[in-house]
């Protein structure tokens, strides 16, 4: 069968506002086999354009930097410290090749697994990245080949990609690949092989569709796409699967509709984040004065140290912390803390912009942000503190600050 986009019939894309698109290898070596070809990665890179003009944001994962490696050096085989070496030579110039394709500057985040299961270093990445999005930049994320192996390696970027939509709270994966979607066997072998627009659930028997293994150029294949958008939809993100060399698909992607395979979501994402909070084991708790509980409930601020007035327990940045008031001792709430215990008790009371003075350096101004914050009994306010859209609401978490002098 022919296997191209037009075997998918269009359905709407869920609406989003922040979305990870995965760009694979597929779509980005140069078919003389090495080397970086622009003539797909123009139209996704004015897809991210054109969705940053109607106020959405774009993270990319994009691979790459073994196929711009090869150009770069004349080495035979495909071994996985060679992979490690060309992905380092290619590196570089995969970042140079999608600022060429951006107007605005882009960042490059090489991340691995291993890093998204430490939660110090999860909350830098998310911070860092929180952080060049409003900056208005395009981050460009990568496995870190270079010290990713073997247990440490995520496996492919497919997965990367899925947990990267978890860090950032995106409502969307987008995944490029040079094929229509995801077929019921292996497309090009396979002669009976039928489109499957719409995935509720990653079976078993769906994967093993997909273990037909990678194209020529990639790596994962259209298994680590499914296991990537299995992982996703329990987090509360749906998948898209698109081809990223026929313009038709990106340009119609653009405009809400999706020529390809949709995973729906398994779970609300706010409540997937939400139950996890609440079940959490606490470490400790942070006695908190009312001004700042009013300051959480009401306006869905984040905690800053003002309004922090004791802190119980030992616990390190990126623990689950308990949230009580200190006149009362009621639970407010649990969130994810920024400074660990004993940092808080040096800038408990303080404003925010003495955190650095006290401290030597600082992780933002709050102690808990309001998107890692769960309020007891009080699901509305929840719903303020994690926007739909994703995007910051008009409420600045700093104004914290003036209801806990
Ligand atoms: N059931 C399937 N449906 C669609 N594609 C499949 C399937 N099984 C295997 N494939 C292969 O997966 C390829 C896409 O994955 P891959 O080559 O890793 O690309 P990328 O570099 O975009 O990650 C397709 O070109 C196709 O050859
Ligand atoms: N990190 C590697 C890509 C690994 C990978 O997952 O490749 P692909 O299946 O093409 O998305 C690179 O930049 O070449």
């Amino acid at each position: 069968m022919s296997a191209t986009a037009k075997d998918f019939a269009a359905q709407p894309l869920p609406s989003w506002r922040r979305a990870v698109l995965k760009v694979g290898s597929s779509l980005l070596a140069g078919f003389d086999g090495g080397g970086l070809d622009p003539r797909y990665a123009a139209g996704l890179a004015r897809f991210i354009e054109s969705a940053r003009e109607q106020q959405r944001e774009v993270v990319l994962v994009s691979s790459g930097a073994v196929a711009a490696g090869r150009s770069r050096i004349q080495a035979g085989g495909d071994g996985l410290v060679l992979r490690q070496a060309l992905a380092s030579l290619g590196q570089a110039s995969l970042i140079a090749f999608w600022q060429q394709l951006s107007s605005v500057p882009v960042a490059q985040v090489l991340l691995t697994h291993d890093d998204l299961r430490n939660r110090r270093r999860y909350l830098n990445a998310r911070a860092s990245l929180r952080e060049l999005l409003r900056l208005g930049a395009l981050p460009v994320i990568n496995e870190n080949d270079t010290v990713a192996v073997d247990e440490l390696k995520l496996g492919d970027n497919d997965n990367l990609a899925a947990a990267v939509a978890s860090l950032v709270d995106a409502d969307l994966l987008l995944i490029a690949t040079d094929i229509g979607g995801l077929y019921s066997g292996h497309p090009q072998r396979d002669p009976s092989a039928r489109p499957i627009e719409r995935v509720a659930a990653v079976t078993p028997e769906l994967l093993l569709a997909a273990s037909g293994g990678a194209g020529a150029l990639g790596t994962g294949g259209m298994r680590t796409k499914l296991e990537a958008a299995a992982k996703a939809a329990t987090a509360g993100v749906a998948t898209a699967l698109f081809c990223g060399r026929d313009s038709d698909v990106v340009d119609a992607l653009a405009q809400g509709r999706l020529h390809g395979t949709l995973v729906s979501a398994q779970s609300d994402r706010l409540r997937a984040r939400k139950q996890w909070l609440r079940h959490a084991p606490a470490s400790g708790s942070l006695l908190i004065d009312a001004g700042a509980a009013n300051a959480l409930r009401v306006r869905g601020a984040s905690l800053l140290p003002g309004g922090v007035v004791a802190v119980q327990g030992e616990f390190r940045r990126g623990d689950v912390v308990e949230l009580r008031v200190a006149e009362g001792d009621d639970a407010v709430g649990r969130g994810l803390v920024q400074y660990s215990a004993g940092e808080l008790v040096r800038i408990k009371g303080r404003h925010s912009r003495d955190i650095e003075a006290v401290l030597g350096f600082g992780y933002g101004e709050s102690v808990v942000h309001r998107d890692d914050l769960v309020m007891i009994g009080d699901k509305t306010v929840f719903a303020a503190v994690i926007p739909e859209t994703g995007v910051e609401p008009a409420t600045h978490p700093s104004a914290n600050s003036e209801a806990t002098p």
